[in-house]
């Protein structure tokens, strides 16, 4: 099958506002495999074997099946971005057929070996890398499906599921991608979870992950939906790294799935949306006891009021 490949290159001085904004209008084209490209510091040395292809622009791409509208579809696409320049992001659109079976490794160069906090580590599947006694390594190939453990947002609920993940404690995902959170959460010894994402290909992905990490299945669910549509079953920990502009309507249905003394860690927020986030926390009698930042991205972990 061929896809139309949509690569937005953008310039501006909040490139994390940026990223969040054209993901926001990619997937609400129902964009797949939609990764953000900007330039990194090279990883540290003695991570991996082979080098780091460093990305020269600030890019968010995205894939589209080659139908009949897809071209309609870029030219509206195009006309929301071009908006962005309000918000002093302006974006230039580039669009290229691609065959699936190319661009669906396209990405792999970009990732190494992450380290995450002192014990966690995630590694692609083709790099080599030797654990240290005691470090859990999440093996991951996030397919098209997002969730690397590069981007900060992962990597922040990554380091809070260390904190919060204790053995037997139930887990639900919100938004699995590559499932690397799940992982994550049954290597600390979480046991019933359920991962739910509203694009089919994430669900297969999160799937393969989790038998490449040797996760046995019992307990485990995974479901192609949205919160609302999901058992309300109470879990100990419920992650959600989309975006402010998706967690803050599903808050309601966060509430009512969060065990009484379960947390909630919420990713993917950046700074400017932090307040829409406070107030839809208020509403559903939740605070947070937590907040960790990197650049302007903010992770939360909440819990009901005492
Ligand atoms: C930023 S990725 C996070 C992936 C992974 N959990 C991680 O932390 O790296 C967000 C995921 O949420 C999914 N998603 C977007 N809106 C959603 C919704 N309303 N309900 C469930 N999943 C959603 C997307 O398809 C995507 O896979």
């Amino acid at each position: 099958m061929k896809f139309k490949k949509v690569i937005a290159r953008f310039d501006t001085d909040n490139i994390d506002l940026a990223e969040e904004m054209i993901c926001y209008i990619f997937f609400s084209f129902n964009l797949k495999g939609v990764i953000c490209e900007v330039p990194i510091p090279e990883p540290d040395e003695g991570f991996g074997t082979r080098t780091l292809k460093n990305p020269e622009h600030n890019s968010i791409i995205g894939y589209l099946p080659d139908t009949d509208d897809s071209d309609i579809i870029i030219s509206k696409i195009k006309k929301r971005l071009a908006e962005l320049s309000d918000m002093a992001v302006q974006v230039n659109v580039l669009s290229e057929i691609v065959d699936e079976k190319n661009w669906a490794h396209a990405w792999k160069e970009y990732f190494n070996v992450t380290r995450i906090t002192d014990k966690i580590v995630v590694k692609p599947e083709w790099k080599d890398y030797t654990p240290a006694p005691g470090e859990i390594i999440i093996h991951i190939d996030p397919g098209m499906a997002f969730g690397t453990g590069t981007h900060p947002t992962t990597s922040m609920c990554l380091a809070l599921l260390e904190e919060h993940v204790t053995p037997g404690k139930t887990l639900l995902d919100v938004g699995c991608g590559s499932g690397i959170l799940m992982i994550c959460a049954a290597k600390l010894g979480a046991k019933a979870m359920t991962g739910i994402d509203v694009d089919p290909m994430a669900v297969d992905i999160t799937r393969q992950n989790l038998e490449k990490n040797g996760i046995a299945f019992d307990g485990v669910t995974l479901g192609v939906a949205t919160l609302d549509k999901t058992p309300e079953i109470q879990y100990d920990i419920i992650c959600a790294n989309i975006i402010a502009q998706v967690i803050a309507p599903i808050m309601p249905d966060i509430a009512a799935r969060l065990a009484p003394d379960g947390n909630a860690i919420l990713s993917g927020i950046i700074q400017e949306r932090l307040t829409d986030i406070y107030a839809a926390l208020d509403t559903q009698d939740l605070e947070c006891v937590k907040k960790s930042t990197q650049d302007e991205w903010v992770a939360l972990v909440v819990c009901r009021k005492k």
